[in-house]
């Protein structure tokens, strides 16, 4: 899809067929036939698998496009045990790519934020009780494109545009549904935290007590920068032959090859232009010379990167959340983002990775400027970039914890 194309459809429509068809016209990865397939690896690509945990039937989400999503479901985990006053509950969210596998009891398959979230840790499952939801259009055991419509059929093209507010309501529901009126803290980074820094608003208009909210590599408002970093990820999966215009899941294969193209731009906007460097240089993949079609190390990571996506994860889901992190605007219909982050009534904390190229520290910094409750920016030193939210666990322990015991109830 062009921009004059988003332009005609509106910032919150969904691609028409035609602008699909025109990306499948579209010539195939110039780099794929003289390096050897990227797609390979990635095999037939992703299946749906049964979720981790349990699964709440949420009900008809209403979204901001004015459509509603019937019978919309949940996939979560929890960890720790609800008070009795229904008093200690936290909620964690994951980034993109991310599920409720927050942590697991396999070592050989560590959670995400494994040594975050568990008995004793900065998120004490001890003393709290976390939940981690599946986000609504994910791949993980929610409602997403490759979930049945009404009419038994999988959504695929047909699944409507989210919004990051979208989402938040999905996860209301589901807090109703678990019977939680107040969260002790909401906390994610990435997309994460753009779904964090949603509910300290809506949380509160739909009756939920939202203490504190924890906001970490995210921003009140995409950028032009992040829009532009999507843009061709998007086209990459858009324009894969096994697309279909977005209805693949009755072919034999999924398109993998733009998926893994989208994870490859994706993922170098995930890391610094110094540690690229620094690891990488210009070393060549194993015994491959780039001079006669081989590839350098860094082009193999990549390429192992996106085969691994293209095995775990939908590439509707990651058309669909990928839009719906371009449309975050935490401004719309609020008088503009400064105005909305001053009404924030909750605490909270901001934390960004200073070498974060996608989500700049600027941006967070401007969410602690103007939210009231908001004591500053916790700066993570990383040279890891963007990813330092899941690499540099051990600063965001020492962040987190320090937060949380400044908390009244503490
Ligand atoms: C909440 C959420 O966000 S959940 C989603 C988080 N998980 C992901 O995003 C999965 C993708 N993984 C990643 O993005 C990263 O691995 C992180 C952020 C999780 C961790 O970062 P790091 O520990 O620095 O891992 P790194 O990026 O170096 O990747 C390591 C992998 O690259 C592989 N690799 C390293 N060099 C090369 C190379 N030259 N050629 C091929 N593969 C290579 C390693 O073998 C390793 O493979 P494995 O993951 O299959 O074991
Ligand atoms: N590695 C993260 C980065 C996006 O924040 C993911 O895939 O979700």
């Amino acid at each position: 899809m062009t921009s004059l194309e988003h332009e005609a459809g509106g910032a919150l429509a969904r691609p028409r067929s035609g602008d699909v068809a025109a990306h499948r016209a579209a010539p195939a990865y110039a780099g794929t036939a003289r390096r050897g397939s990227r797609a390979e690896g990635a095999g037939p690509g992703w299946r749906p698998s049964a979720p981790a945990g349990p699964v709440a039937a949420v009900g008809a989400v209403e979204l901001e496009t004015g459509s509603v999503l019937p019978d919309v479901v949940l996939a979560y985990q929890t960890w720790g045990t609800l008070a009795p006053d229904r008093s200690n509950a936290v909620l964690v969210l994951h980034a993109l790519t991310g599920g409720t596998d927050v942590r697991t009891e396999d070592p050989t398959r560590p959670g995400w934020w494994q040594d975050l979230v568990g008995p004793g840790l900065p998120i004490d499952t001890d003393r709290y009780f976390v939940v981690a939801p599946n986000v609504l259009g994910g791949c993980h055991g929610s409602t997403g494109p490759a979930s049945p419509a009404p009419d038994g059929r999988p959504y695929g093209s047909r699944f409507p545009v989210v919004t990051v507010r979208d989402q938040v309501a999905a996860e209301i529901q589901l807090s109703a549904a678990l019977g939680i009126d107040a969260w002790q803290f909401v906390v994610g980074g990435s997309m994460g935290g753009l779904r964090a820094l949603e509910w300290a608003i809506l949380g509160p208009e739909a009756g939920i007590d939202v203490v504190s909210v924890g906001v970490i590599a995210a921003t009140a408002q995409s950028s032009g920068d992040q829009i532009a970093w999507a843009h061709p990820q998007l086209a990459a999966i858009q324009a894969d032959p096994h697309f279909h215009g977005g209805d693949y899941y009755d072919q034999a294969q999924a398109p993998t090859t733009g998926l893994g193209i989208a994870r490859q731009i994706a993922h170098t906007t995930y890391r610094s232009a110094a540690e690229l460097d620094r690891r990488f240089g210009r070393i060549p993949q194993g015994a491959e010379d780039p001079l006669r079609g081989g590839r350098f190390a860094v082009q193999s990571y990549l390429d192992h990167h996106a085969h691994k996506l293209a095995r775990r994860f939908d590439a509707n889901s990651y058309l669909v959340l990928t839009e719906s992190m371009l449309t975050h605007d935490l401004g719309r219909d609020r008088g503009g983002v400064d105005t909305a982050l001053a009404s924030i009534q909750a605490r909270v904390m901001v934390a960004a990775v200073e070498s974060d190229r996608l989500f700049l520290p600027v941006e967070s910094a401007r969410i602690a400027r103007h939210a009231p409750r908001c004591p500053g920016v916790h700066t993570i030193r990383s040279e890891y970039g963007h990813d330092g939210f899941l690499i540099e666990v051990g600063q965001l322990s020492s962040i987190i914890a320090g937060f949380l015991a400044s908390l009244p109830s503490s």
